[in-house]
């Protein structure tokens, strides 16, 4: 893509193992994971990343800190030296833009740039102050063909402040604009809810419960971890692959944990999380032009955030991954299925106007044999 390219970018559909294995085949090292953190202002974030950054892991640890959207040209990058836990800190240039033209084309040199230096760095932190959409920088890092190598999405994390979560999930009356706190929160992998120490202790439990339900009906997917001044197990965070259509145990273990995945009290317009299963096999090219007529023609008027699944194709006896994000997906052979298993098709949306019945009888145009 152009660097004065206006449009944002055209649907890419990635369908084979062998495009994501490239990028590790090419390089000798395994690419740097990057992980994406956002969240509503105040939530916690720059305490988290300093709680990484200080935190004894021994790892090297790069943070950028974007001001999407912001005059200024270049970026704050902030490095932990390793075990010494000094700090230094690097520019990076980044254009001014929207991040789904200018600069991702900038973003892109820079992380390649960061990778590059002489010591290697083990993770990647982005902080997206300013920017209250994860999804254009979610596309961006997932599967980028101008990404080749070095680095990886690992996931997106989003901080959430436990005392103002729902005053930040209410529509504002003075305003149509959508709560871009459900954004944040549908495109999480893991979200950390923060500031546990402020909701008052004699019903706590049953607070964060009804938070936990709350942020479950947006994303049901998502890992959720409690915390107190984003003091947080670091092997819960960092180094999750959630993108990796090869780490199919972490999307298989997230299918069978969902418990709530008939929010049907909600109104359609809301952000929120819906399953749907199928026993019978189906068609891989018939998935994929039904996916695309969901994800790219928005023929049935839903609005998909995200999709995760575990498919049951004909002729194969590997179990596939789907994974979407937006326009983007990829449906990637992962296992064989075992024995014990039952093959099924199961598939979780996360968006707005999703209507489970439209989506259970379209899935039915892709199974065998149907026309
Ligand atoms: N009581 C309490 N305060 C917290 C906790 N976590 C963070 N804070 C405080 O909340 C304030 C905001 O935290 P930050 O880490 O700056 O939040 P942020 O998301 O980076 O804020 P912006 O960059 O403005 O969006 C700071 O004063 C923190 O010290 C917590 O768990 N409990």
């Amino acid at each position: 893509m152009e660097d004065s390219d206006e449009e944002p970018p055209l649907a890419v559909e990635i369908n084979d193992a062998a495009n994501s294995n490239q990028l590790t085949e090419s390089s000798e090292l395994p690419p740097v994971g990057i992980t994406v953190i956002t969240g509503y202002l105040g939530s916690g974030k720059s305490t988290l990343i300093n709680y990484i950054l200080k935190a004894q892991h021994g790892k090297k640890i790069a943070v950028i800190l974007n001001e999407f959207g912001e005059e200024l040209g270049v970026e704050r990058a902030m490095i932990n030296e390793g075990e010494e836990g000094n700090l230094v800190e690097e520019w990076v240039e980044l254009a001014n833009g929207c991040i789904c033209c200018t600069v991702k084309h900038s973003l892109v040199q820079a992380l390649e740039q960061l990778v590059q230096r002489k010591e290697r760095l083990d993770h990647i932190l982005l902080e997206t102050t300013g920017l209250a959409n994860p999804a254009p920088l979610a596309s961006v890092l997932w599967l980028d063909d101008q990404l080749e190598s070095d680095v990886r999405l690992d996931s997106i994390i989003t901080v959430v402040d436990a005392k103002n979560l729902r005053y930040q999930l209410k529509p504002n009356p003075d305003s149509s604009s959508f709560p871009e706190a459900y954004l944040q929160i549908a495109f999480a992998d893991v979200i950390i809810l923060n500031k546990v120490d402020l909701i008052s202790q004699h019903d706590s439990g049953a607070v964060l419960e009804e938070l936990e339900k709350e942020i479950r009906d947006v994303n049901s997917l998502a890992n959720i971890i409690h915390s107190v001044r984003c003091q947080v197990d670091l092997s819960k965070i960092l180094n999750c692959q959630a993108y990796d259509p090869t780490h199919a145990a972490h999307l298989e273990a997230l299918l069978k944990e969902n418990k709530s995945l008939t929010t049907k009290g909600l109104h359609d317009s809301e952000v929120r999380t819906l399953c749907i299963c199928d026993a019978q096999q189906i068609d891989l090219d018939k998935v994929r032009i039904w996916l695309e007529e969901l994800l790219w023609d928005k023929k049935y008027g839903m609005d998909v955030y995200r999709c995760k699944g575990i498919l049951r194709v004909r002729n194969s006896d590997e179990l596939h991954t789907l994974q979407g994000v937006r326009e983007i997906y990829e449906i990637v052979p992962s296992r064989k299925w075992r024995n014990e298993e039952i093959q099924m098709n199961k598939i979780v949306f996360i968006g707005r106007f999703l209507n489970e019945e439209i989506l259970l009888q379209s899935l039915h145009t892709c199974i065998v044999g149907t026309n």
